[in-house]
């Protein structure tokens, strides 16, 4: 190899037009070419084939009538290599269209030497010299501005992100412009063909000498033509569809620092009764009658009186009046022969009573306690119920979920060293809450184990295979963080070196996961799926936040552990799943009275938990009922029934003056 510093170095020539770099093919490296030193003046392209190249893929950047620094086999060269990235970043086209214009630039501008530098050349067994490594000096704002419209494109038939193949060693999360740039620029990565040192705008080493390549770059979110569509929300967080902000919230109602209407209420109350307590007291006339409840003169109350008939008053009543009082009349001497029979038979009336009473109380057999929600609060005829009842018949009803709230208590945050700085981490990446959390778990998917009721029999394992007998609980949905560590504590404590000689560890796995819960690899839960990072946690959205902004999970102070069962709109079919809830809910019962380490608050419910909290509170109504009639039979029974001794009446207390009409 010689050092061919005499290439380097070029000032940019008169009028600052520049000049070539390079020009035509002069080595073969395994699947590419590497190009040969041309220190000259751009060349015209005769070729129609290389036109219709310049076209395809530098359309708009590098005019095919004017002179370029390529020639055919060059554009060749190009076009088989640009295949790969077409296909990775093709479903984007604002990205792929950023990328293409920096190569495009770099194979063909004619003022090469404003933004390259050839720094080492070689030469080959045909005695040709070749181009080796090459700095390319380029502003930062197209580095930004191409990696952020790339950053969040994905390749589906992998289930990775396209920066998760083109940045190395770094991955999507950790790629950053630089490492991107650098990766595609290294000589050993497959289809580079010399080594290309990107050298942005702020490390200038160069002095001024260079006008570096500065493409304009557009946006993920706008179309590359105005005509075609944008990259989909997939690819492109910018893309995705924000919701209206939400409405400022109305000024609280305060009078003089207090709630407002507390403060009013106060007012009319106190107003309300000084008022009251005036016309008692200043205004009342001292021999005015109030016409009071007691009063013998008082017409109404009188008129109900059955010793006299309504012709006894002085003034005449209306015929409602007469017909009221009549009524009365006729019901009071009903009732009062009736009482006198009764009291003469007692035992026949009983008896019969008491039949009677057993008779109705069959019906007892068919009385149903509607615990279920749907039937308390919608009305069956309403049309979300008919649709409900439609779907569910022919579709079965939505899964039934059982949740774990688990926050972390009194722990603190944690701080990590990372290539990209230190790393803030919320209390719930504590290795010894997580580790507690993975064996609550565990025993979780434990209750029920060789009983009909187990786990694995009545969970959603949507990846078990058709007329597979053998169950096996891991292959239920469990949305728990320790799906991204296989629920094994070895993948859990595995550390590894990044290319920046850092150690990673469970923490920055997190991170690869949050941001791509669906690579195969290394995030897929041990059910066969993916755990969304905003379901197995919380507490990571700060006020104001939403999940539409990429939020930081990292932030994390509370994990959710969520079990799927299989849901049926038979009924019948649900006793297992119902068992299996009723000793889920008895086991963490216990588990939060009895073992709950310390540093954790726990919250969880299942499906059956409405259902049982109607249940409890319709049963804890029967004894108040109860209570309340057996009051009410005592009152009716002491203040109609004329008790006037002690001994008929057990309750002592009772005098007869106090109770008698
Ligand atoms: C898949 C990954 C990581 C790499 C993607 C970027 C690839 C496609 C880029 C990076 C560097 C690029 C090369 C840079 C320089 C030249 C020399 C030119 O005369 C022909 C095109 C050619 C050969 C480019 C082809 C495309 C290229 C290989």
């Amino acid at each position: 190899a010689e050092d061919n510093s005499s290439l380097s170095g070029h000032a940019p020539s008169e009028g600052g037009a520049g000049h070539c770099v390079w020009y035509g093919e002069c080595n073969k490296k395994s699947s590419t070419k590497q190009n040969c030193p041309y220190d000259g003046p751009a060349k015209p392209l005769d070729d129609a084939k290389g036109k219709a190249l310049l076209k395809k893929w530098c359309d708009g950047v590098i005019d095919p009538d004017k002179p370029m620094c390529c020639d055919y086999a060059q554009l060749q060269t190009f076009d088989q290599n640009m295949g790969m990235p077409s296909s990775l970043l093709g479903r984007c086209p604002s990205c792929f269209v950023n990328l293409r214009r920096h190569i495009c630039l770099l194979t063909c501008a004619p003022n090469q030497s404003e933004f390259l530098e050839v720094k080492k050349t070689e030469v080959n067994k045909e005695n040709r010299t070749y181009i080796t490594e090459l700095d390319i000096h380029i502003t930062n704002d197209y580095l930004w501005g191409t990696f952020n419209s790339c950053i969040q494109v994905s390749v589906p038939s992998t289930g990775t992100k396209a920066l998760d193949l083109m940045c190395g060693q770094w991955g999507a999360v950790k790629c950053n412009p630089m490492r991107w740039f650098s990766y595609m620029g290294d000589k050993t990565t497959f289809s580079v063909p010399f080594q290309m040192n990107y050298i942005n705008e702020t490390g200038n080493s160069t002095g001024g000498r260079f006008t570096p390549m500065d493409p304009p770059t557009i946006p993920c979110s706008q179309s590359v033509d105005g005509v075609s569509a944008a990259c989909s929300c997939v690819d492109c967080a910018q893309s995705c569809p924000v919701p209206p902000p939400p409405a400022p919230k109305p000024a609280p109602f305060v009078i003089a620092g207090f709630d407002g209407v507390s403060f009013l209420m106060l007012i009319i109350f106190l107003a309300g009764s000084m008022a009251f307590l005036m016309w008692i007291y200043v205004c009342k006339p001292k021999n005015d009658n109030i016409r009071g409840v007691a009063s013998e003169a008082a017409h109404e109350l009188d008129s109900h009186s059955i010793n006299k008939s309504s012709e006894d008053y002085e003034k005449p009543s209306s015929f409602i009046e007469k017909l009221g009082a009549n009524t009365d009349l006729y019901l009071q001497r009903g009732f009062e022969k009736w009482g006198t029979y009764c009291a003469q038979k007692p035992w026949l009336i009983l008896f019969l009573g008491a039949c009677l009473v057993v008779t109705l109380g069959h019906g007892v057999k068919y009385l149903k306690v509607t615990t279920d929600p749907v039937e308390l609060w919608a009305s069956p005829t309403s049309r979300s119920r008919v649709e409900r009842e439609y779907f569910d018949s022919h579709f079965e009803p939505f899964y039934r979920t059982e949740q774990i709230i688990i926050r972390a208590r009194n722990l603190s945050e944690i701080h990590h060293n990372t290539s990209d700085g230190i790393v803030e981490y919320g209390p719930a990446f504590n290795r010894d809450f997580l580790l507690a959390v993975l064996d609550l778990q565990e025993r979780i998917k434990k209750i029920g184990e060789g009983e009909w009721y187990s786990l694995d029999k009545i969970c959603l394992a949507p990846l078990r295979s058709v007329g597979q007998t053998e169950t096996d609980v891991n292959e239920c949905i469990v949305e728990s963080i320790w799906g991204y560590y296989k629920d094994s504590i070895e993948e859990f404590n595995k550390t590894e070196l990044d290319p920046a000689k850092y150690t990673t560890n469970y923490l920055d796995h997190f991170i690869k996961c949050a941001a791509n819960p669906y690579d195969p690899l290394n995030c897929i839960a041990p059910y066969g799926g993916p755990v969304d990072p905003a379901i197995a946690l919380g507490g990571f959205l700060q006020p104001g936040d939403t999940l539409a902004k990429e939020p930081h999970y990292e932030k994390a102070t509370a994990v959710i552990l969520t079990f799927i069962l299989q849901n049926y709109h038979n009924k019948s079919l649900l006793s297992p799943a119902m068992e299996w809830e009723k000793a889920y809910v008895e086991f963490m019962r216990n588990y939060t009275e009895t073992e709950k380490p310390d540093f954790m608050d726990i919250a969880f419910s299942s499906e059956r938990s409405i259902e049982d909290e109607l249940n409890r509170e319709s049963q804890s109504d029967v004894l108040t009922i109860l209570i309340s009639y057996l009051i009410m039979f005592a009152y009716i029974a002491v203040s109609l029934g004329q008790v006037n001794t002690c001994s008929r009446f057990v309750c002592q207390i009772l005098s007869d003056d106090s109770i008698v009409t």
